[in-house]
């Protein structure tokens, strides 16, 4: 992330991803340790489409050996977001839905594809596959949204009028 992120407290809607000091789009996050904590990596991109190598790190196993389900989420949450990030890069993921076919294993390096389905206006449709030797572990489709202007000052507004609730953080709707 190149920006400063001093910017964003005076206009938060001037947050973007940008490449690392090391060329990696990164999380914000990740941002500051220069790599993805998640273990995702750009291997080759084309215009509709990114292929990516994965690794599940250790301390994300859900059971023994395999990833918690929350790590694939995430992976294909930044996946996702990536492949339409490098055409526009004021994006939020509306909805995600996964698929899990089969255990996916910790340590071992898996192939990821995504590509953009269809793009209109501020809609992007994305699906990626996540596969190991050829067999696919995981699916997933993601609906994307350019964020309208002032897409955090307005979260930060509504936020700001929320007051503490005697009946606690969850008590207003
Ligand atoms: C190699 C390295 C690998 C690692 C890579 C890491 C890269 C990093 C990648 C990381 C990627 C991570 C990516 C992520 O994970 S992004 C984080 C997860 N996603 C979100 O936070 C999105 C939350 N949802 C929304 O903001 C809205 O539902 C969206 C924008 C999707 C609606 O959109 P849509 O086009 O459907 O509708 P609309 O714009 O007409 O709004 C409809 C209604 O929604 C309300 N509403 C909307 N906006 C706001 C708001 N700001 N403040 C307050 N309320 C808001 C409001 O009621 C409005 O109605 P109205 O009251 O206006 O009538």
């Amino acid at each position: 992330m190149a920006e400063d992120p001093g910017a964003f407290a005076e206009d938060p809607d001037a947050f973007t991803i940008e490449p690392s000091p090391s060329g990696r789009l990164l999380c914000g996050g990740c941002a500051p340790h220069d790599v993805c904590r998640l273990g995702v990596e750009i291997a080759e991109a084309r215009d509709d489409a990114v292929r990516f190598e994965v690794v599940c790190p250790p301390f994300w196993h859900g059971g023994p050996g395999v990833a918690h389900g929350g790590w694939t989420a995430a992976v294909f949450d930044d996946a996702l977001n990536i492949v339409a990030l490098r055409i526009e890069p004021r994006l939020v993921t509306k909805s995600l839905a996964v698929r899990y076919l089969r255990p996916v294993p910790v340590g071992r390096p898996m192939d990821l594809l995504a590509r953009i389905e269809r793009h209109s206006g501020r809609r992007w449709e994305v699906s990626a596959e996540m596969t190991l030797t050829g067999t696919p572990l995981a699916t997933a489709r993601a609906e994307l949204r350019t964020r309208r202007p002032h897409h955090f000052a307005r979260h930060e507004a509504w936020l700001a009028r929320r007051s503490p609730s005697p009946n606690g953080p969850h008590a207003e709707s």
